[in-house]
């Protein structure tokens, strides 16, 4: 158990090429791929002559000749037809070449990029199904509804191919999940893998563990998957009772503050104490001086209840429900089941709004998106959205993006965006809009980024008397009834970003000759990929449709990212309340946006690097447990701990530059617990120590040994070794993350914020791993001693 080779490295060398199975991507041209499309087709022709029995049969063959090490286009180009075959029998579709070209990119792990509403989820069967046949393949989606719908529909088709599928899900028990696992497919959220990786890392029992292991992933939407999610990482938690007091009083104590006593930074989200702010909290925490490391939990608390009052809000961050306070995921606008804020900003937001404080979390393990996928050696994925985050995909993950054609020309128009100065006028513009379109017949999907919003717009036009319906996390039950609303003559749905990826609306054919459905966005994202997904419900398959993003300068956005050229725009506003589409402004929310993206990266970026820093340790500590698993018997761990207890003692009460009359080897016997004398005389050095002690301690253990050395024994040791390592390790993580938290305010010290993580971070994890050899250590040897105490009594 050495630490050197987990110590520092460069995290920069972490960041590029994570994965190693893109190839040369620049041969998948698309000649290449339409060739293989012939090819598959070709076969095509032939096996949909075939019975179901046929089918299953040659899938059969299929499965044996691959397994025993056949890998070649040839099988893959069969494989394909196979499933070509399975998709027209059982869901009545027949695969365009462009899915079957998409199909194949994914095959040999890599992105591709297939505009929304060209058939992704069916484009996925091929791989899904090829790969299967080499071994068990993750298909990851964005959300569990996703998850399970598609699921749906893969089972029914690959039952025709005798391969099995499964839904992974929170609400499975755990041999439930050991049911799925033995899926050749299983599909699922990527934070329901995630957790159960980390569950089974904690188990104590190895037959308790559910995942078999990491072969292939293939991801929906993967760059939702890989980049949105990047800023947060999963975490497992278990449960110590908050402090409510200390909330209360922090709550309590920020109704007294007014704006002049914090300041909030608008692009960054974080927020601080003025210096008045800061006396006013010392004087009533009667306090010296609230950065002393006696006030860290006080610090703590305050900044948290600040945040949850003044950044946080409800029905856009989280939603109260039934007492509860639950988190909206900005990026789906779904509910995060099971998560919940983490570092104590959960109890200030449910003390803000007056809810029973539930249990604090501490974290017991976690992982990123981007280290959790690093553990699979084969990864591919598809999107409809790709655009913006091309170079970050290849700069982390090391894949490479494949544009697929669309099967036909795109039809919809994505108009300009009209921006008006205030957001009164532009509600008022978009009203005026949905009403006219509305009267035309013509189906309206109003896409909002908060709950809140889409609540406000509801209530805007049905005070016109417009029917209107609304979809977001309050109203999620009825998600498919909304959906399948959406697409009638004169429907207007107002709705969050739950009308993203896989919101499939289905127009009536009259709605097609009005010109489909239009899409009317009321703020730019921070990120033009959910942009591009909004507009994407529309014009789908070819049919027609338009989508307009309506602007004000008062959006968040514009606020946060704007800068003073916001101001300047502003004052300089010559056009009235009807808003303008002029080239040159439109082209300033752009470049605003952009600026938000590259702020968000940054982010990422910084999250990932410090995760990787954390990575080596928890790979460490992950490894060792493991060996911990797989030793035969632990004597030989109980020994080197035993040795360098001893050690490190010796050096601590007999120092080399004291004189042997000043040595405390009474401290250091009373705290190994040695019953023997420690005999000194001149000239001994602390090696003789060393070595009295040591050859004492064998004909201890030895006695010991013979007497009571048992496989219970050494079982009881193991689980007690995991024991003390869990516990140091989670004491450990929560020394990281306070660590972590306060790195933003060292900015004084004129340093790298990583170089410092870095640094002190493992100066922290020494201490961890001493910590844990000394307790364990210390433990074996009392109870090898007490024993050959008790014995020497008895025989005296
Ligand atoms: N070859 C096909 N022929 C006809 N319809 C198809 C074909 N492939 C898929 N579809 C249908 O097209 C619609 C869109 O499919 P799907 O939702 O998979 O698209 P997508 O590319 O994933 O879109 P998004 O990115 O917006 O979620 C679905 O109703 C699906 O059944």
């Amino acid at each position: 158990m050495t630490l050197g080779r987990y110590m520092k490295s460069s995290h920069e060398m972490e960041v590029k090429g994570l994965f190693r199975n893109w190839r040369s991507w620049l041969s998948n041209d698309r000649d290449r791929l339409r060739k293989f499309v012939g090819l598959v087709n070709d076969k095509h022709r032939v096996i949909s002559a075939l019975t179901d029995d046929e089918l299953q049969a040659e899938a059969s063959e299929l499965r044996q000749m691959v397994q025993t090490g056949g890998r070649t286009d040839r099988l893959r180009v069969k494989a394909f037809a196979l499933v070509k075959e399975a998709v027209s029998r059982k869901l009545g579709i027949v695969m365009h070449d462009e899915q079957i070209m998409g199909a194949w990119v994914m095959a040999d792990g890599q992105v591709a990029e297939m505009k929304t509403g060209e058939g992704k989820t069916i484009a996925s069967l091929p791989p899904l199904f090829w790969l299967s046949l080499q071994n068990q393949v993750h298909m990851i989606t964005v959300n569990d509804y996703l998850a399970q719908r598609d699921y749906v529909q893969a089972d029914k088709v690959m039952a025709v191919l005798g391969t099995s599928v499964g839904w992974n899900h929170a609400a499975l028990s755990g041999l439930q999940k050991k049911e799925v696992y033995a899926k050749e497919i299983v599909y699922g959220t990527w934070s329901e893998f995630g957790f159960d990786f980390l569950r089974d890392r904690m188990e104590y029992q190895i037959d308790r563990r559910v995942m078999p292991g990491f072969n292939y992933a293939v991801i929906d939407e993967i760059d939702s998957v890989l980049i949105d999610e990047a800023k947060t990482p999963i975490i497992i938690a278990g449960k110590s009772r908050a402090s409510p007091d200390l909330y209360y009083l922090s709550d309590k104590l920020l109704r007294a503050l007014t704006n002049r006593d914090y300041e909030v930074d608008e692009e960054t989200q974080q927020v601080m104490f003025t210096e008045a702010g800061i006396r006013k909290i010392e004087a009533m925490f009667m306090i010296d001086n609230l950065f002393d490391i006696s006030c860290v939990t006080i610090y703590h608390h305050l900044l948290q209840c600040l945040r949850a009052r003044v950044i946080m809000q409800a029905d856009r961050d989280y939603i109260v429900d039934k007492g509860k306070v639950q988190i909206i995921d900005a990026f789906t606008g779904r509910i995060m089941d099971g998560r919940e804020f983490s570092d104590g900003l959960q109890q200030a937001i449910e003390m803000k709004e007056n809810v029973p404080l539930s249990e604090e979390t501490r974290a017991h393990a976690s992982i990123t998106v981007q280290k959790f996928f690093s553990l699979y050696p084969f990864i591919s994925g598809m999107t409809g959205t790709m655009e913006s985050d091309k170079e970050e995909m290849r700069e982390i993950y090391g894949l490479h993006v494949f544009r697929i054609p669309t099967h036909k020309p795109v039809l919809r128009k994505d108009l300009i965006d009209r921006v008006f100065l205030t957001k009164r006028d532009k509600y008022r513009g978009l009203a005026s809009e949905v009403s006219s379109l509305h009267e035309r017949g013509i189906p309206v999907l109003v896409g909002t980024t908060s709950i809140s919003q889409s609540q406000e717009i509801y209530e805007l036009l049905r005070g016109m008397s417009l029917p209107c319906q609304i979809l977001n996390a309050k109203t999620e039950r009825e998600e498919a009834e909304i959906i399948g609303r959406a697409g009638r003559r004169g429907a207007i749905t107002i709705a969050t970003n739950m009308a993203g990826r896989g919101a499939d609306i289905h127009l009536d054919p009259e709605v097609i000759s009005l010109g489909g459905l239009h899409v009317l966005g009321t703020e730019r994202h921070e990120s033009r990929r959910i942009d591009l997904q909004l507009r994407g419900r529309s014009g789908r398959q070819g049919l027609p449709g338009a989508s307009r993003f309506f602007i004000s300068l008062e959006d968040d956005l514009i606020r946060r990212f704007g800068g003073e050229e916001a101001e300047t725009v502003a004052i300089g506003w010559r056009t009235g309340e009807e808003g303008s589409s002029d080239v040159e402004l439109v082209r300033w929310v752009d470049a605003v946006q952009e600026r938000a993206e590259r702020h968000m990266y940054e982010v990422r970026l910084f999250v990932y690097r410090l995760d990787c820093v954390v990575h080596k340790q928890r790979q460490w500590y992950y490894e060792y447990r493991e060996k911990l698993f797989s030793l035969g018997n632990v004597t030989d761990e109980l020994l080197a701990s035993a040795k360098y207890v001893f050690a490190e003692k010796v050096a601590a009460y007999c120092p080399e530059n004291d004189v042997f009359e000043e040595w405390q080897t009474d401290r250091l016997r009373s705290e190994l617990g040695w019953g023997e004398p420690i005999r000194l005389s001149g000239g001994v050095t602390q090696q003789d120590v060393l070595d009295q002690i040591k050859q004492t301690w064998e004909q201890h253990w030895f006695s010991f040994q013979y007497r009571l050395v048992s496989p219970l024994w050494s079982e009881e040791w193991r689980l007690e070794l995991m024991k003390l390592l869990d516990r140091g390790w989670l004491e450990h993580m929560e020394s990281l993350n306070a660590l972590k938290l306060g790195i933003h305010f060292r900015a004084l010290e004129k340093r790298d914020p990583l170089d410092i993580y870095e640094e002190e971070s493992f100066v922290l994890f020494q201490m961890f791993e001493r910590q844990f050899r000394l307790e364990a250590g210390g433990k074996f040897i009392r109870e090898v001693l007490d024993f050959c105490n008790r014995k020497l009594r008895g025989s005296a």
